[in-house]
């Protein structure tokens, strides 16, 4: 059996408790001998600031670009609201995403039939939702140049941040969006704001032109991003793969993620380029969601985007796609017992704690897999 090599990075704020309920999925997914893994542990974020003044170390980095996947459950929190900008603990998650090369950020927004009534939407509008949100990762204005503040020296300051998009970087995300939409139902929505930007107007015209040549059996359609904004909470089962930028991806998928229920229902995956001689890929697993200092240290974050992280790494990286129907299976049972974590509990008058529903969601996973 192939030895995977997962890197774990637990992070700060709700990280850890998130994480925990995934390590537990792990060791048994090892010891019932289904997958084998050599889980190291690492820091990043806050966490790593503490430790080496830097948000993640040389060290941490390496062996992330030598591990088979990262888990990444959450960086950031107000005790490093005043370290310099270039060390804050998000520069960390933004340097792995950046060193790694990982352009295809995959964000599933599912609706379990059991949390229809969860949303803040009607239950008509958001039961059975199925959409992809395929975000580009590594470009646009998180990573364009210049990008800083300038004192004009007046009394006043100038602040610039860069969108920059090539055409080999908006072609390699569309392909992502077009080949999942031949798995899914078919269909691409592309969106970017051409009426105002040149990288939206660079956007359009490749991805129309990557349409015709290489995906015409594929639907195609142009939402401009604010209306697109409109539509995901008028009419969210319109789409099936919604390929976006940067900026508009992390927005639209926190938007989307309130029309599952919670933000603390939303798993990622951060993906490579695929080796041509071994079809292997960089990836990084992490759940949509931030490290929630609001509710830090309860016990009571909702460990579900975590744990279906893991699902997205045995789907994406280990080729296990049963395993990974099966722990997708456990999660929707455990919800349909009623089971909730405080976010989701709509008005349920009884919770359970952030290791409760880890293992609750456990428990099932070892009837799934007998
Ligand atoms: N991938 C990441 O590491 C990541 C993603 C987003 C934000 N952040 C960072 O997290 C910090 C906090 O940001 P924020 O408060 O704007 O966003 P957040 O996602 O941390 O929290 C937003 C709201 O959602 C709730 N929430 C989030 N995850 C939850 C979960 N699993 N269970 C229950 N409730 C959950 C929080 O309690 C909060 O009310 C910032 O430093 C930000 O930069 C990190
Ligand atoms: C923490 C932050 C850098 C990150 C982003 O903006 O990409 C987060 O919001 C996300 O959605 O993954
Ligand atoms: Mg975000």
């Amino acid at each position: 059996m192939t030895t995977y090599k997962l890197l774990v990075l637990p992070g700060d704020g709700i990280g850890p408790e998130v994480m925990a309920e995934v390590e537990k999925i792990a060791a048994f997914l090892t010891y019932e001998g289904f997958v084998k893994f050599e889980v190291e542990k690492g820091l990043v974020g806050g966490s790593a600031y503490d430790v080496h003044r830097c948000a993640i170390s040389e060290d941490d980095m390496e062996r992330a670009q030598a591990a088979d996947a990262v888990l990444l459950a959450a960086v950031g929190g107000p005790k490093w609201d005043n370290v310099p900008y270039e060390l804050r603990p998000e520069a960390g998650l933004l340097r792995l995403r950046k060193d790694m090369q990982l352009f295809a950020n995959l964000r599933p927004a599912i609706c379990y039939p059991a949390l229809a009534d969860a949303s803040s939407l009607k239950r008509e509008v958001v039961d059975g939702l199925d959409l992809m949100i395929v975000r580009e990762l590594t470009g646009g204005v998180y990573f364009g140049e210049p990008k800083q503040i300038i004192d004009l020296g007046n009394g006043q300051k100038r602040a610039i941040d860069t969108q920059v998009y090539d055409t080999y970087e908006i072609e390699r995300i569309g392909r992502i969006a077009f080949e999942l939409a031949r798995k899914r139902r078919n269909k691409v929505t592309s969106s970017e704001k051409r009426n105002v930007m040149k990288s939206g107007v660079l956007w359009h015209e490749v991805i129309s032109a990557l349409h015709v040549r290489e995906f015409p059996d594929v639907q195609l359609e142009h939402q401009l991003a604010d209306a697109l904004g409109m539509q995901l909470v008028r009419r969210p089962k319109q789409f099936d793969v919604i390929v976006t930028d940067n900026l508009f991806g992390d927005m639209l998928s926190d938007v989307a993620s309130m029309l599952t229920g919670s933000l603390g229902m939303l798993p990622s995956a951060s993906l490579g380029e695929r080796n041509a001689t071994t079809g292997a890929r960089k990836a990084l697993y992490e759940p949509v969601h931030g490290s929630a200092p609001d509710i830090a240290g309860k016990g009571i974050a909702n460990p579900i985007a975590m744990i279906s992280s893991l699902g997205m790494a045995l789907r994406y990286s280990f080729n296990m796609d049963d395993l990974a129907d099966r722990l997708d299976r456990s999660i929707a049972r455990v919800l349909e017992k009623g089971l909730r974590t405080a976010d989701i509990a709509g008005g349920a008058t009884k919770t359970i704690s952030t290791s409760e529903m880890g293992d609750a969601i456990l428990e099932e996973l070892k009837i799934a897999v007998h």
